[in-house]
């Protein structure tokens, strides 16, 4: 954009304080739109359905202020978010998990940085340019093909040890889903199988303590960032909590980590090494590694569960896109008990589609969002330097102008040259996040849940007959009803 054009997109552009939104209120600014009888009453955990009542009231963009945080704008406009991303500098800077940064600046002799996940600035792409070649290499990611399929097997065994006679899993099944998730990061952080799959995984193992140390993490994160933060200003029984699984998670990774240290004393290095094995011997300090290692246990678990069950659940709704999968997946892949090989991966497109649609009704992130470094214009108003801006991404992904019948799962949107191929905006669906701070783990992600799906499809037929299923937010959108999958042999 040249000089002489953003001078005059500026000029021509309206104030911040007319961006629209709820009034403004002395200490409580516009939070007050969330309480019961003053206001709408949608708590901040139903994301969605508040941001549909907000784009109902204003449209496009709109604002809230939260004293003591930036102002934050929301736009649902598929041009701003192209805007936000292709303006923004060498290092973006992402909100959020503070209570995370408290826990590791307390613990500070195992923390020497805050990590990628949560770090900014230069602190960010010290670590981010030391690793992301290495998660990002296609043939890094392919090495784990064999394994991931091996945790995908043992999934299905557990799924039909613990199936009810009636096929309907119990309605803790999202548990078991974390399990799956936490064995198939852990596998590539870790570098170790952890047994969360085992049948007879026993209240006091390390596998069921690391299951409920990551869970608790996110219920309390998610409860201390949503609400008023008494925790900033003495240790609250909740952030103690959190501390004490945090510690426990800490010291398991620093233990496995010290271990592939160990066994790469007397490597020859000749043979292929494993990702974690990758960023140990190419410069990283191990107190980093660890940071790293349980900001993939952070970033990688809720994720690809909470994505794997949602796409079994529009699988299991539209039983004949279901079978459409099924007949892709035999034809390439193979009867069950076969494995799919990289090449036929690369030969699915019906269920890249599939999980591409299920993406775009139900990312992991329902926004992505960034803390400005520049003042932009975003549809006509001039946004300050350090504004939070969120892009509203599940929400574009459900309006019709973006995607007609836009809340029905129809995966051949996904497929060239399908008479219902989608010419929607790119910046509309961006599940993985965009530009350099884009998720670090995506490709590991692709192929756990390509792996999952094949397994699930070649071995069962997937029903749902229970009330339509919505998302709340847990640091990530989950699923709002129990799992109640049918999960019938084949
Ligand atoms: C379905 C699964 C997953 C989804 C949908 C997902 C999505 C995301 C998104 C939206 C972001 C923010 C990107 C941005 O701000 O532009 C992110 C960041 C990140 N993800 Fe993932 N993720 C998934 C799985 C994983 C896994 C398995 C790992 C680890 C192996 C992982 C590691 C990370 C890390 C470390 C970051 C921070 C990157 C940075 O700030 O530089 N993610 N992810």
């Amino acid at each position: 954009m040249s000089k002489r054009m953003s001078a005059t997109e500026f000029d021509n552009a309206k104030p911040f304080d007319q961006v629209p939104g709820l009034r403004v209120l002395p200490i409580i600014g516009t939070t007050w739109g969330m309480f019961p009888h003053i206001g709408d009453g949608i708590p901040i955990s139903r994301m969605l359905e508040l941001q549909k009542l907000r784009f109902k009231q204003f449209g496009y963009i709109w604002r809230d202020i939260v004293p003591g945080r930036p102002p934050i704008v929301y736009t649902a406009r598929p041009e701003d978010v192209e805007k936000l991303f292709k303006t923004e500098g060498k290092h973006p800077v992402r909100p959020g998990m503070d209570t995370i940064k408290a826990y590791r600046a307390q613990r500070i002799k195992d923390f020497t940085s805050a990590g990628i996940l949560l770090s900014s600035g230069d602190a960010w792409w010290q670590t981010r340019s030391k690793t992301q070649q290495t998660f990002l290499k296609p043939k890094n990611a392919t090495h784990y093909i064999p394994v991931l399929n091996d945790i995908a097997e043992d999934f299905i065994d557990r799924i039909r040890l613990i199936r009810p006679e009636n096929n309907e899993m119990k309605p803790d099944f999202i548990n078991d889903m974390y399990r799956w998730a936490l064995e198939s990061v852990g596998v590539v952080g870790l570098n170790t199988r952890l047994g969360c799959l085992r049948p007879d995984l026993a209240p006091d193992s390390e596998a069921q303590k690391l299951i409920n140390a990551a869970n608790f993490s996110f219920d309390a994160i998610n409860d201390l960032e949503h609400n008023f933060p008494f925790w900033k200003f003495f240790v609250t029984p909740m952030l103690q909590k959190l501390y004490d699984a945090q510690d426990f998670l800490t010291d398991t990774t620093i233990k496995y980590i010290s271990q592939t240290v160990e066994a790469l004393k007397g490597s020859s290095f000749d043979s292929y090494l494993s990702i974690l094995e990758q960023l140990l011997v190419r410069g990283m300090e191990p107190s980093d590694v660890v940071t790293m290692v349980i900001d993939m246990l952070m970033a990688g678990v809720d994720t690809s569960a909470n994505t794997s069950a949602f796409l079994l659940y529009y699988l299991a709704r539209n039983p004949e896109k279901q079978e459409k999968l099924r007949q892709e997946i035999l034809s390439v892949v193979g009867p069950k008990g076969s494995t799919a090989t990289a090449s036929a991966l690369n030969s699915l497109p019906y269920l890249k589609a599939c999980i591409k649609e299920s993406f775009r009704l139900m990312p992991a992130a329902n926004a992505n969002a960034r803390i400005t470094d520049k003042d932009l214009v975003l549809s006509g108003y001039i946004i300050p330097k350090g504004t939070l801006v969120a892009a509203l991404h599940q929400l574009m992904g459900r309006l019709d102008e973006n995607f007609p019948e836009a809340e029905k799962f129809i995966p051949e949107r996904w497929i060239k040259g399908d008479l219902q191929e989608s010419h929607h905006h790119p910046y509309v669906t961006l599940p993985f996040g965009c530009g350099t701070r884009m998720c670090i783990g995506r490709k590991i992600a692709e192929l756990e849940i390509q792996q999952l799906t094949i397994k699930m499809l070649q071995n069962f037929k997937v029903e749902y007959d229970h009330e339509d299923m919505s998302c709340f937010m847990r640091m990530t959108n989950m699923p709002d009803k129990p799992l109640l999958f049918k999960f019938i042999d084949l």
